[in-house]
């Protein structure tokens, strides 16, 4: 590295010239993404520009890159922003969530996709599946499962009905706060709006610390933090997203009971994903209804050493007492291993149906 001048004046020209070539170095990366679009254009009419594999790749290869001092997350996140901008670039992208504005899975979507990418709040899951089937918006996001929850039923049961398949997915560590509004008297909060989730996750601190105040469980965190604005007496638990947009103050902070926390989001669409390099494949298989079936649509991974992430079960809506797995592996589709994996499965099942293999969560 050059010297370092040690005058504050000297280090704030140097800083000057260095940000004058960081601007000249995006711009210029900007237009490398204008013309990768014409490209994709002339070969496709109907091109897709939103590419998570190439995006996936950009991030590892940033982090794997860095020297510090920064963060290897950090200077991802900071590319990532400059990926979301040269996208919204070539085209703007629409992403539906599971909203009301405010909630973690609009800070899943943005963390996924960046600030340029336009989300649309909506009211339920199904909503976003079908605002994406209609095309009303390119992607969708939906969280799968909580670490302390377990699984988000709806969002698989979405699948059984739905062409949609996954391109991505992204992981959000989930801290709740204690929050209030400027009218709240901090003393004689008696009553705590949340979402059920989050009041499970919140539920040891909770007891010790507001034992007698009333719960009321409503349909998402941003919706309990809207609430609070109103009422002297209530709190509502919530992210840091639903405080910023409310403008409410934290009387207590991180109060999940696990510090591990965390939240898997997928990103749902219309695209097949070609490999990155670390990729997952979800798929769903309806079981004949026989003695050892579920060990013998396992064993086909155990044999191939293919890592299962993820397995869970459904009731089928198509028979009283059949069911249906949602398998997550490691792996991509078109990996000759996985192929044959896959083949195998599908010749013990009643049904199998690959919902999507995508990257691994980068950030
Ligand atoms: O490589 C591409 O296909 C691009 O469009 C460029 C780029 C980027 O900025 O690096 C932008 C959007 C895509 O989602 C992936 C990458």
């Amino acid at each position: 590295m050059t010297d370092i001048p040690s005058n504050l004046d000297e280090l704030r020209e140097r800083i000057d010239r260095l940000d004058a070539d960081i601007l000249r170095l995006i711009s210029e990366r900007a237009e490398c993404a204008q013309q990768v679009a014409e490209i994709k254009t002339q070969v496709d009419p109907d091109a897709v520009f939103y590419r998570p594999e190439r995006e996936a790749q950009v991030l590892r290869r940033i982090m794997a890159l860095n020297k510090g001092p920064l963060d290897s997350e950090e200077m991802a996140r900071l590319f990532r922003e400059i990926m979301s901008a040269c996208l919204a670039l070539e085209r703007p992208i629409k992403v539906a969530y599971l909203g009301p504005e405010g909630t973690f899975t609009q800070q899943a979507a943005l963390k996924h996709f960046g600030d340029s990418a336009v989300s649309l709040p909506m009211a339920a899951i199904d909503e976003v599946f079908r605002e994406v089937e209609a095309g009303a918006a390119n992607y969708g996001v939906v969280p799968v499962e909580n670490s302390t929850e377990g699984v988000v039923n709806h969002t698989l049961d979405s699948f059984m009905d739905s062409s949609m398949c996954i391109c991505g997915e992204v992981v959000l560590r989930i801290h709740h706060h204690l929050l209030i509004s400027s009218t709240t008297r901090k003393e004689k909060v008696s009553r705590i709006y949340s979402h059920p989730q989050s009041f499970a996750q919140c539920r040891k601190w909770l007891d010790s610390h507001y034992p007698h105040a009333e719960r009321v469980p409503v349909a998402s965190n941003a919706e309990a933090a809207k609430l609070v604005k109103t009422e002297w007496h209530s709190a509502a638990i919530a992210g840091d997203m639903a405080a910023k947009l409310y403008d409410l103050e934290k009387i207590a902070e991180k109060i999940e009971d696990r510090p591990d926390n965390s939240t898997r989001f997928l990103i749902i669409g219309n695209q097949q994903v070609p490999m990155s390099g670390e990729d997952k494949t979800s798929i769903v298989v309806a079981m004949r209804n026989q003695p050892g079936a579920l060990h013998d649509l396992l064993e086909p991974f155990h044999r191939h050493q293919i890592d299962l992430t993820r397995l869970e079960t459904r009731p089928s809506r198509t028979g009283v007492w059949n069911y249906v797995f949602f398998i997550d592996f490691k792996g991509h589709c078109e990996d000759p291993v996985v192929e044959a994996v896959l083949e195998e499965v599908r010749l013990r099942s009643a049904e199998l149906k690959v919902l999507g293999s995508y990257p691994v969560g980068v950030l």
